[in-house]
Parts: structure tokens; C-alpha cells; sequence
């Protein structure tokens, strides 16, 4: 099903797909841009139907490294579509930005149009205007990433790019949604040897010998992410630190959470814990929350 992308794709509009619906300019409006990237732009966007917000990302095509078949079509879509198709055909989850449609563009590339919240921000920008969060809020945006992460492997499918960028963030509700499939893969038990995340969030086993398993690759992520939340910046820059795997808390941080990130950085990939560990830690379980003396408590959902 999955394939590395053909020399000279053969790239049309949809104008009457296989359900016959419309072109992309009859059904949705394109606005600002909200963010731009490695594989092209992302704008804000409204169904002219109904008005739904929405945004709509342009994926140029040269800059796609894996393709892939969906069935019923004739030539290939970006890794990024298939997974994020699916995802949502078994019913998708809270936590995975959903996919609403896509379109190919003659000699362009395509555009996903997403669902959008209507007051977001993704979660580098909300760590960067806020600095560090409260443990419980990073608890509560930790909880549902990787309860999200979980539901993604069920269904064959690993992100590879999990990071505060591909994070956002219902400003209202509070509630987080993982964005930017572009660098996933379909999961497998054996080892990767290609790897189009960002550097700052791989792991040791990547950065010494350019190989890794999923499980353990997302892990090391998430904790770089947990202390990306409650130290307000990302733990290791350079890849002697990485290699190094001994995160300096720049923070007072509780023991419990300090104790579920050094899990998450361990050095061995085996030493690392499953998701399923790491739901289960204490620090997850709130029980630290209770002990805490700075008083920190959840911002109002009108942030
Ligand atoms: N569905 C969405 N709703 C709101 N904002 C979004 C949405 N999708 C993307 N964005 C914004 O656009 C930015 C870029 O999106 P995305 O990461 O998908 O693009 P990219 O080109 O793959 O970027 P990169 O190469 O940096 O990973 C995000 O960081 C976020 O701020």
C-alpha cells in the first residue's frame, strides 16, 4: 500500500472525485496564513457552507518523502493523508486534529483542510507567552497526548514528530489536539532507518546510530516534552546532550514528575516506559498534585 514517491506524479485537481463532489474553491475560503513549515503552509480557513472554521494546509509535493495508495485512487497521496484517513475511518479520537477533506492541485501538490478551534494556539506559543505551566496543567495536556498516542498505535499508525508545535491548544476549553502527521509512518515491531522529525526531540539511538523502534522513539519524545512543559524549554539542544540523556531541571519541579521524565530519557531504549507505564505512574495519577506548595493552580479557561 505504501510507497516512496514516483518520479513524476501525476497531479489533478479533484474536480469530480469518486463521490463526484466539488472542487475546493466552490466549497471552502482560504485566510491568513496560521504557520508554515516543512512540508508547506498552513492557512486559516471557513466552509462556505456552513461556515465552519477550518484550516487548510498546503502540501507542496516535492517536499513529500513518503507516499502512499488509498484504495479507489488512482495515484498516490502524501503518507500524511493515508494516515490521517486512517484515523478517522474508524471514528477518529479528541485528540487527533480531525481531517475533513483533501484535494489534489494541478502542478501544486494537495491541501488538507482540517478542523480548526475556534480560539487555538499551538502549544510552543502557549509555553512561550505563559513560560512554564502549573503541574497540573501540564498533568491534564500530558494525560490526554499520550491516552491519544495510545488510541494512534492501536490503529497501525506512529506520529514520529510529537513536539509543542504539533500540539494545539483550545484556549477556551483547554482541551489539546496533536496536528502534523507529515513525518508518521504506519507502525511496525521492527526497527526504522529513516527519520524526518525534528533532531531536538530523537533519541540517543538515533543521533548515535541513526536507528530506532517506535515505542521507545515516541517515549523519549514525550519526555522531552514533559519537561518542555513544566521548565518552559526544551531540555537538550545539542547531540552530545541528547547522547548525555541527564535532563538539568531548570525549575522546581516535583520529584514524581522529575522521576517520570528521567523514565522517559532513559538512555536504553529498553529502559524506557510503555505508554501504558507511563499512564500509570504516580505523578499521573494526580497524587503529587495534592502534596504541592506552591499553590499552582489551573488558569481559567478564559486565558
Ligand atoms: N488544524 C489546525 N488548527 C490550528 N492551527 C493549526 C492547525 N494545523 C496547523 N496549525 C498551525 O500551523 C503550524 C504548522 O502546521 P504543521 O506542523 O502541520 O505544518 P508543517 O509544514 O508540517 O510544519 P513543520 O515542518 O514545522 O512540522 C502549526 O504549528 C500550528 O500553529
Amino acid at each position: 500500500m505504501f510507497e516512496k514517491r514516483p518520479a513524476d506524479p501525476h497531479v489533478e485537481e479533484k474536480v469530480d472525485g469518486k463521490d463526484g463532489k466539488e472542487p475546493f474553491s466552490k466549497q471552502y475560503r482560504c485566510g491568513p496564513l496560521l504557520g508554515s513549515g516543512g512540508f508547506g503552509s498552513v492557512f486559516s480557513g471557513h466552509r462556505l457552507s456552513d461556515g465552519l472554521q477550518v484550516a487548510i494546509k498546503q502540501i507542496s509535493s516535492d517536499r513529500v518523502q513518503q507516499w502512499a495508495r488509498l484504495p479507489g485512487e488512482l495515484s498516490p497521496v502524501p503518507m500524511e493523508i493515508a494516515l490521517l484517513q486512517r484515523l478517522s475511518e474508524v471514528g477518529g479520537h479528541g485528540g487527533v486534529i480531525q481531517m475533513l477533506d483533501w484535494f489534489e492541485v494541478e502542478g501544486r501538490g494537495f491541501l488538507l483542510v482540517m478542523e480548526r478551534p475556534p480560539q487555538c494556539q499551538d502549544l510552543f506559543d502557549f509555553i512561550t507567552e505563559r513560560g512554564a505551566l502549573p503541574e497540573r496543567l501540564a498533568l491534564r495536556f500530558f494525560r490526554k497526548i499520550v491516552e491519544t498516542l495510545k488510541f494512534v498505535h492501536s490503529q497501525g499508525v506512529v506520529h514520529r514528530d510529537i513536539k509543542d508545535e504539533n500540539i494545539v491548544v483550545d484556549t477556551r476549553t483547554l482541551e489539546v489536539k496533536i496536528i502534523d502527521f507529515g513525518s508518521g509512518a504506519l507502525l511496525k515491531d521492527s526497527a526504522y532507518d529513516e527519520f524526518e522529525g525534528t533532531r531536538v526531540y530523537s533519541p540517543p539511538e538515533w543521533v548515535q546510530s541513526r536507528t530506532y523502534h517506535a515505542v521507545p522513539l515516541t517515549v523519549w519524545s514525550l519526555g522531552v516534552l514533559l519537561f518542555d512543559m513544566v521548565c518552559g524549554d526544551i531540555p537538550f539542544e545539542r547531540d552530545q546532550e541528547i547522547v548525555g540523556a541527564a535532563p538539568f531541571f531548570t525549575r522546581r519541579v516535583s520529584k514524581e514528575c522529575q522521576a517520570l521524565i528521567r523514565w522517559c530519557l532513559s538512555f536504553r531504549p529498553e529502559d524506557r516506559p510503555s505508554l501504558e507505564d507511563i499512564l500509570s505512574h504516580a505523578w499521573m495519577e494526580g497524587r503529587e498534585e495534592e502534596e504541592e506548595e506552591d499553590g499552582d493552580t489551573l488558569p481559567s479557561p478564559s486565558l
